[in-house]
């Protein structure tokens, strides 16, 4: 018998994580919005490395913040939207110069595959407030302006045919187009946000919307919710696992519930006893910035280490790619999804499906980082930031067969005190981590 939730923070604290969730490893979070248009920022930093404060909000990485980049009044996005579209160009008129002639979902959805992933996220309403899904609360949406297609629908039906879970982002919070004031420091996230019953009766009916019409298997709310709409929250969230039965959702209502928690860049904690997921995009924005090119953004090795770190540690790695407004994906960031992609068709068994082993990553003296997961009874052993050509490292406390899933990796393995010691001849034809299988050995 289907579970029922009866609007109450009572009955959702009985809500459980679905396997679904903890084996899929790997998700594609997709950004792509009125924003891709001018698909600018400065390169400056990731989130959490510096104070987020008036610096990073008139500095601010982000494409995707393009609207209030601008409206801060000052700094690089802000000149460059006076040199590129002159002061009384609005972001509104980016709406009637977004074509989405190369949009082909099917594609994107068979790429996502290729890459490996498991599930997608979507975002469907920014916080400059334009919808990519047609919406009954506001004409402000794709469907009846610019693009002229359910951006939303047209994606989650190729991303099903492929087997992959589909998700979607609702900016909560934030919404430009009823909160003007610029945002210039964290606190305006919350403070200057939103403020009226309006706004959070508009933001309950717009994420019904989305739920109803789209079951999302993730419901990822992004920053917080509408203090004034908080009350509701119980019904909306019990509203969403009645409707979407293996539903799951972030951390980012106000603090009041999740079923997973996030990091973002180098923001936010994790802690492996609770389920996470790091989200990230592979340069330091997360909507496309033209900009930022194939030397800017994350080598396929380091996203390679970023899901085995996280995988390893409780974690799904959400990686973000930012398509040009026209709807091709970047071939930099193509590129790196398909690399992506072959590493995981060798190695996955040591990803999907496993679990945080009992043993915690660690720093060989030679520098290189183990890390294991597990499944069932068999032990997950990863090795990386290895050196090139050939190195010896030390497993403790583990005896037995050792196999590499990769056939390009060639080794030998010896017991070495209470350890294995595994001898690296080469590895110079395989990309990333090196992933062993120890039969039995959790
Ligand atoms: C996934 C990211 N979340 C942040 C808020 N922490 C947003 O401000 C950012 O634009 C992006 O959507």
């Amino acid at each position: 018998m289907k579970k029922q939730y009866n609007g109450t923070w009572e009955s959702l604290n009985s809500h459980e994580v679905p396997a679904w969730y903890h084996d899929c490893k790997f998700g594609i979070f997709i950004h792509w919005g009125l924003y891709s248009v001018p698909a600018y920022a400065p390169i400056t930093w990731q989130l959490g490395e510096v104070p987020i404060d008036e610096n990073w909000y008139a500095n601010n990485p982000y494409a995707e913040w393009y609207f209030n980049s601008v409206n801060v009044g000052r700094g690089p996005t802000y000149e460059h939207h006076i040199k590129t579209y002159g002061i009384d160009f609005k972001y509104e008129d980016f709406v009637s110069m977004w074509k989405v002639d190369n949009y082909k979902p099917d594609k994107w959805a068979e790429l996502f595959r290729k890459a490996g992933a498991a599930y997608v996220v979507m975002v469907t309403k920014h916080h400059d407030g334009f919808c990519l899904f047609p919406s009954k609360y506001t004409d402000y949406n794709a469907m009846k302006k610019g693009p002229k297609r359910d951006l939303v629908g047209d994606l989650t039906n190729a991303v099903r045919a492929q087997g992959m879970k589909m998700g979607l982002y609702y900016s909560g919070i934030l919404d430009w187009r009823f909160a003007h004031d610029p945002i210039i420091e964290q606190n305006d996230n919350f403070n200057k946000a939103c403020p009226t019953y309006e706004y959070a009766d508009y933001a309950y009916n717009q994420s019904c919307e989305l739920i109803d019409n789209y079951k999302p298997s993730v419901f990822w709310n992004d920053i917080g919710w509408p203090k004034q709409g908080e009350q509701n929250l119980p019904y909306l969230l019990s509203h969403y696992y009645n409707n979407v039965e293996e539903g799951v959702v972030n951390d980012r209502f106000n603090g009041l519930y999740h079923d997973f928690r996030t990091m973002e860049y180098k923001y936010g904690e994790s802690n492996r006893m609770e389920k996470w997921e790091m989200n990230r995009g592979m340069g330091l924005s997360f909507g496309y910035n033209a900009i930022e090119e194939d030397d800017k953004i994350m080598s396929v090795e380091d996203t390679i280490s970023l899901l085995v770190s996280t995988v390893s540690n409780n974690g799904n790695l959400l990686l973000n790619i930012g398509p040009k407004a026209d709807g091709t994906i970047p071939k930099e960031q193509e590129k790196r999804l398909l690399s992506i992609g072959q590493w995981l068709a060798v190695n996955g068994e040591a990803i999907y499906g496993t679990r945080c082993s009992k043993r915690e990553s660690a720093i060989d003296e030679s520098g290189v980082q183990i890390h294991y997961t597990k499944k069932k009874k068999d032990l997950y052993v990863m090795l990386d930031k290895v050196p090139q050509g050939a190195f010896e490292v030390v497993i403790p406390d583990l005896s037995g067969e050792i196999r590499a899933l990769d056939d390009k990796i060639f080794y030998d393995f010896e017991a070495f005190g209470t350890g294995v010691k595994i001898k690296i001849h080469s590895h110079q034809t395989s990309i990333g981590s090196i992933a062993f299988k120890v039969p039995g050995g959790e």
